[in-house]
C-alpha cells in the first residue's frame, strides 16, 4: 500500500498557498528562509530554478524523511530586457520598473523542485509565461505604488491583485504568474509516481 502523500510547501507566499488550496491541495507550510539576494544563475528561467531548489533543499534538510512526503519550493522572477526581477526594494524602485514596464511585454518565470526526502527523487522544472503590461499613466503608477502592493509580489505586479487592471493579456499559464503552476507542478508529481488526485483533500 503506498504511503498516502503529504505535501509540505516550502514557502511563505500567501499567493501560492491559497491557489494550492483552491485546486483542492492542503500543503503544510514549512519556509525556507533562503536568502535570495545573492544567487544568480546564466539566465532569469535559470536563477528562478536554482532558487527554488535552494527553498525545497532548506526545509528538506530540517524534516525527517517520511515515506510519501513531498517538499515543494518555487520561485518566480519577471525578465524584462534579459534582467531577472524579484521584489522592488522600494517605491522608488518599483516606479522605475512600472515605467520600463508600461506598453511593453515581460516573461514571469517561476521555478519549480519537488523533493521527496525518503527517496532523495526530485524533479525540477521552470514555467514561463508572457505578460504584456497596460500602457500605464504616471498617476496609476503613483497610485498604485502608493498601495504597496508592488512592493510585496516578483515583478512588481500582480495579475489578480490590483495589478490586474494593468495586464492586458498573458501568453500561458496563468497561475504560473501567481506564483504556483499547476499543470507544472501535475506533471512534477507524475515524475515522482505521485497522481495529482491522490493529493487532493476529500471535500468537506
Ligand atoms: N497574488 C499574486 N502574487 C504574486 C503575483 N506575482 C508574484 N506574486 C508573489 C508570489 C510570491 O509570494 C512572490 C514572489 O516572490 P518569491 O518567489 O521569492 O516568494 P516569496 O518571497 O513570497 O516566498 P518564498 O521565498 O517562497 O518563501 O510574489 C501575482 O500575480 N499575484
Amino acid at each position: 500500500m503506498l504511503p498516502v502523500p503529504h505535501l509540505i510547501l516550502a514557502s511563505a507566499s500567501p499567493a501560492r498557498l491559497t491557489t494550492l488550496r483552491r485546486a483542492g491541495l492542503n500543503p503544510e507550510v514549512i519556509v525556507s528562509d533562503v536568502d535570495e539576494t545573492a544567487v544568480f544563475g546564466p539566465t532569469p528561467a535559470a536563477t528562478a530554478e536554482l532558487l527554488a531548489t535552494m527553498k525545497a533543499e532548506a526545509v528538506v534538510g530540517r524534516i525527517e524523511p517520511v515515506p510519501g512526503t513531498v517538499v515543494l519550493g518555487c520561485d518566480s522572477l519577471l525578465e524584462l530586457d534579459g534582467q531577472a526581477l524579484g521584489k522592488p526594494e522600494t517605491t522608488e524602485a518599483a516606479t522605475e520598473r512600472w515605467r520600463a514596464m508600461r506598453g511593453r511585454t515581460g516573461v514571469l518565470h517561476t521555478g519549480h523542485c519537488l523533493m521527496e526526502p525518503a527517496t532523495g527523487r526530485r524533479a525540477v522544472a521552470t514555467a514561463s509565461t508572457t505578460v504584456r503590461f497596460a500602457d500605464v499613466t504616471d498617476a496609476e503608477i503613483g497610485a498604485y505604488v502608493a498601495t504597496g502592493e508592488p512592493l510585496r509580489v516578483a515583478g512588481a505586479f500582480t495579475i489578480d491583485g490590483r495589478g490586474g487592471a494593468f495586464v492586458e493579456g498573458i501568453e500561458g499559464d496563468h497561475h504560473n504568474v501567481v506564483g504556483v503552476s499547476l499543470p507544472l507542478l501535475r506533471r512534477l508529481c507524475a515524475a515522482l509516481g505521485i497522481a495529482w488526485t491522490a493529493l487532493w483533500e476529500l471535500p468537506a
